[in-house]
């Protein structure tokens, strides 16, 4: 698998390199295009790098931020990723962007997913991706055994799936691997020992065992302790 491994000697200087290599490249894309997308992971781990990249100095009004992946539960929910969002990373400069949502009210995804991809559609290929991974090698939300896992992993994917998996506790809404492979920089956090041995001993596993490996080619993937 190509992908470039950055080790870093700490957190905080991972954070501060990742959010200006992320920077960079939104720059380089708005220097030829009109607007350019910005998807990003929910979870535990992007925090400190939104808190860093929200007050970067570049055009967030021709930004489109986006998540690559929600769990079906609504804003005011603590595993809502969209809120993570709104609170660390469409604030300060990055405010002026514009958000598309991967939640709408409705009972299950199933019944939202057409008008969720439809706005998407119009932003595609996305310029930049920050992906992140769980230790069962899951990305966005493409989980090992979920109901539509072969599907996700298609060329022919639609840009969204609903996703129901044994490691999930709730539906989720989920950016398919095409989609996120479309992206013209690719990026991936990873902390810790086990992340990193997991990440290590996946190597040559088809998506379908490690759906991390379905995004990882030309990826640059940032790791520390
Ligand atoms: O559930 C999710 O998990 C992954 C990994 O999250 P982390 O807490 O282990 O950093 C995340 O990338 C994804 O967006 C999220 O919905």
């Amino acid at each position: 698998m190509n992908y470039e491994f950055i080790e870093y000697q700490d957190r905080e200087m991972l954070v501060i390199d990742l959010a200006n290599q992320m920077a960079g490249d939104l720059r380089a894309a708005l220097g030829h295009e009109d607007r350019v997308a910005l998807a990003v992971p929910g979870g535990t781990s992007p925090g400190p790098v939104f808190d860093h990249l929200c007050a970067v100095d570049l055009d967030w009004s021709r930004v489109d931020v986006l998540l690559t992946d929600e769990r079906w539960v609504p804003e005011d929910h603590p595993r809502s990723n969209t809120a993570l969002l709104r609170e660390r990373l469409l604030v300060d400069r990055a405010a002026k962007a514009r958000y598309l949502p991967l939640y709408a009210d409705a009972p299950e995804p199933e019944g939202a997913l057409d008008a969720l991809a439809a706005p998407i559609a119009a932003e595609l290929p996305l310029a930049v991706v920050l992906l992140g991974m769980g230790a069962d090698l899951h990305t966005a939300s493409i989980f090992p055994g979920a109901d539509l896992l072969e599907e996700a992993l298609s060329p022919k994917a639609p840009i969204l799936l609903p996703m129901r998996a044994p490691g999930a506790p709730e539906p989720r809404i989920t950016l398919t691997a095409p989609v996120l492979n479309g992206a013209l920089r690719k990026h991936v956090l990873i902390y810790g020992d086990e992340k990193r041995a997991v990440l290590e001993g996946a190597r040559g596993k088809p998506p379908a065992e490690a759906p991390i490996n379905a995004v990882l080619s030309d990826a640059v993937v940032h790791w520390a302790a």
